[in-house]
Order: C-alpha cells, then structure tokens, then sequence
C-alpha cells in the first residue's frame, strides 16, 4: 500500500489561490484534522477553516474538496485544499501535513499513481505533461486530443489485432492442417501485411505530431550582409541580433520562439555563407551550413539590391523546403514578381516591414500544408517513433519467417513493442525515465 503524498498544484508564488492536492490513504483523516470537522459530501466545494495540528491555530480560510477513491484523479483517495496564493500559507500548510505524516510529493507522482492504478495509460500520461508546456493552439490541441486517448486507442487497437493473429498461428502450429510454405496461413498474412503498412503509414508522417510538440525549425540563410540578422529582427518584433554594414557580424546561430498560426516555431539567424577568412567566422558558417541540413524549412534571403546577381552559396540551398526572399525591396533595384532559380520569390524589406505579412503568411501556410494534423491521431514522441520501428521491423520479418514458430516470435516482439507505448507491458524501467520530466503537483 503505497503512502500518502502532498504537494502544490498550481504555480509557486503570490496569487490569489493556490491548490494543494493530498492523494493516498491518508489524504481523508488528514483533511478532518486540519478542518476539525467530518468529511465534506464528495466532489463539492466546502468553505473551511484549516488549523495547525498542535496549537488550533487557524492557517487560512478556503475551499476544500474531498475525492474518495478510486473516482479520484490518481485512483486514491484525495483532498484539494484551495487557499490564498502566498508563500507563508504555503509553508504552515507544509508544517501541518508533515506533522501529520504526509510526504511530499516526488515530480510527476501524482500522474504515476493514475497510471499504476489505471486511471491513464503511458500516453495519456504524457499528454498531461504536454499540455501543461503547450504554448500555441495547435500544441494544445493534440495533447488534449492525446489525453483523451486518442493514440492509446490506436495503439492498442492495434496490439488486439496482433494478439488475435498471433492465437490464429499458434493454433496452425499446434494444429497443422497444411504445410506452410512461408510460415504463416492465408489467415494471419493478410492481418500481419495490414498492419505493417498502417504502421509504416503513420510514421511516414512527416514527423507532423513530433514538429507540433517541440517547435518547427526554420532556418534563416544567406550571404553576409543580405539582411538575415535584420529579418529576424522584423518578423520577431524584437532586436534581438546585432545589424551592421559589416559583413560577417552574425557568427553564432540566435534562436527566437514564435508562435506562427497557432503553430510553434523555432526561427535561427545565421552567419552569412562566403569562402571565411578567418577561424571564428568559418566556424559561425559551418554551424549554418549544420542547421541548413536539418532545420524543417529554409528561409533563403538574397540581397535585392545586387539583383540580378544572386549569391551563389545561397542558390545551392534551394531545393522544396527552401522559401527564396529578396530582401532590400526598399532599394527596388528588381522586378515586382522576381523569380530566383526557377521559383517565385518574395519581395521584401526588413528595414520598412514592406512584404513582411505577405512572408509571414507564406511560411504560415507552408507551415500548415505540411504539418496540419491529419484525420489520425499523431506520433507525438521519439519514445513512441521508436517503438514503432521495433514492431513495424518485427512484422517484416514474420512476413518472411521461413518457419511458423520463428514468425511467432516475431509477433510477440512486436505485441510487446506496442505494449511499451502504452505501458501494458514490461515499462517499470521505463517509468522512471518518464515521471522525472514532470514538474511537482502533476
Ligand atoms: N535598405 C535596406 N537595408 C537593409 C535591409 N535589411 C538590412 N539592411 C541593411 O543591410 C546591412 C546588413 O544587415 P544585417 O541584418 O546585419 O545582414 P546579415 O545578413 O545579418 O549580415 P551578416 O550577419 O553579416 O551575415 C545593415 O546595414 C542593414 O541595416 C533592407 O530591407 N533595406
Ligand atoms: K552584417
Ligand atoms: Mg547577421
């Protein structure tokens, strides 16, 4: 039986109430302490004087709610305290549990204690966490669509499947009523081939549900001077590079958080591309030729008052996930709708704003084109991608087991694979890994 815990649920600090949540065997004689009176009726709001254990004194006047379990968030019994938001509240509240024997809570224990007793699964666990940290619409969506269970339905739906396929061979191993030239019957193929494609589908994503939860990385790009540093500044509506007529100013990559849409992005200025002179700068372009190969999209700025010269270093980057700009429209030394390696691209001014909503909206809908959520549910997380991987290869290679029992195996490791993502099977490891990223009170 496990004890009884405590700790802040809201955020730390002056305001006008905080939560504090007691979950466990305790959780209902300790409120009757602190209240010197008999249980609330459940799930209704009660305004109470709470009291110090020792001396009666009153700590504060508040809401308390009353959980009794397993109706209750972690499955226990539990009790919410809603008191004045202050830190001397906080501290006696602290004293009076301790006193009467609750511990505080570890980070996460509470949505452990929820899973352990089956209250979430492993995915929904994880949609907590993700919608505390939502900072956009969309982020917020998917984890609350995750809560809901969305992923863990699809999961285990799938694993349902399997286990029915994997009963079928079994019986065929046990009770042979043809040979089997590739080790599995007519019966178990098509579910195994099914499946295979469903899950190789829904990690062919586009890594749309990973993107949505930790950022879009969009990378600014260009030669010295092309106005990348002023660009960022403009769509950032903050100055947050260094700009000077000095070509080379920019060396380190200078990351900004912008909420595009209700997407989150990650937008990087750059050193500017060019053969270096010296060791500082070749290592600024060499981390922008890195983020160039990994960023999501690319923001290729060419210097509009050069047109139509256009740098070199710059054009070698187009490709489909690259969005050509010319900057310095202001200078208006190009046409009104130029076109840079065969694309259209947008004319803009970092110095008077000039084009900036049209680029924003560009990137805007780029950004939704290839990350909008689709009808199915989303991968959300590496832990989930991998698992997957595990059991879309486990598959694939009971498709092509020369023997029965050897394709058996191959969809139990599979089974299990899927059993990880929601915690139905052998995650005690896991767990750990998991609940630590937690804040305290969830
Ligand atoms: N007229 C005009 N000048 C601009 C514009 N954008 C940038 N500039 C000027 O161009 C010069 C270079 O701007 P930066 O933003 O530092 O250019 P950068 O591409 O970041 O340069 P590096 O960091 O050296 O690679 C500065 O003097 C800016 O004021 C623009 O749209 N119009
Ligand atoms: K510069
Ligand atoms: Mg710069």
């Amino acid at each position: 039986m496990s004890d009884s815990i405590f700790a802040l649920a809201s955020a730390p600090g002056r305001g006008g109430v905080q939560v504090i949540r007691l979950s466990g065997p305790d959780a209902g004689a300790t409120l009757g302490h602190l209240t010197g009176r008999p249980l609330p009726p459940p799930r209704q709001a009660t305004l109470a004087s709470l009291r110090e254990p020792g001396s009666g004194e009153v700590i504060d006047k508040g809401l308390v709610l009353w959980f009794p379990g397993p109706a209750s968030f972690t499955g226990e019994d539990v009790a919410e305290l809603h008191l004045h938001g202050g830190r001397a509240v906080l501290s006696a509240v602290t004293d009076a549990l301790t006193t009467l024997g609750l511990r505080v809570a570890e980070p996460g224990e509470f949505s452990r204690r929820a899973f352990e007793n089956g209250k979430l699964d492993l995915t929904e666990a994880e949609a907590i966490a993700d919608l505390v940290d939502a900072e956009t619409a969309a982020q917020r969506r998917q984890a609350l669509r995750q809560l809901d269970g969305d992923l863990g339905r699809l999961y285990d739906g799938w694993r349902t499947r399997l286990t029915r396929a994997l009963a079928h061979l079994e019986a065929d191993i046990d009770f042979p009523e043809e040979d089997l030239p590739g080790g599995l019957s007519d019966a178990v193929r098509p579910v195994v081939e099914g499946l295979a494609a469903e899950i190789g589908a829904h990690l062919a994503d586009n890594s749309r549900g990973e993107r949505l939860r930790d950022g879009i990385s969009i990378a600014i790009l260009g030669a010295p001077n092309a106005g990348k540093s002023s660009l960022l500044n403009a769509i950032a509506r903050r100055d947050v590079a260094i700009v000077s007529n000095t070509a080379g100013t920019t060396r380190d990559v200078i990351e900004v958080h912008l909420d595009l849409g209700g997407y989150p992005v990650l937008l990087a200025d750059t050193a500017g591309l060019r053969e270096a002179a010296e060791a500082i700068e070749a290592e600024g372009i060499r981390r922008a030729l890195d983020r160039a190969s990994r960023a999501d999209l690319k923001l290729l700025v060419f210097d509009g008052s050069r047109w139509p010269l256009l740098d070199p270093a710059t054009l070698a980057l187009l490709d489909e996930d690259a969005l050509p700009v010319l900057n310095k429209a202001d200078l208006a030394a190009h046409p009104a709708e130029p076109v840079v390696g065969g694309r259209p691209a947008l004319p803009v001014s970092a110095a008077t704003g000039q084009g900036l909503p049209a680029l924003l909206s560009a990137l805007g809908s780029e950004v939704e084109r290839r990350y909008a959520p689709s009808g199915a549910p989303a991968l959300t997380r590496a832990r989930h991608r991998s698992a997957l991987e595990d059991c879309r290869d486990s598959l694939l290679r009971a498709l092509s087991a020369p023997l029965p029992e050897l394709a058996a195996e191959d969809i139990r490791l599979a089974t299990r694979a899927l059993g990880r993502i929601t915690g139905r099977v052998d995650v005690e490891e896991l767990l750990d890994v998991i609940f630590r990223d937690f804040c305290i009170g969830k």
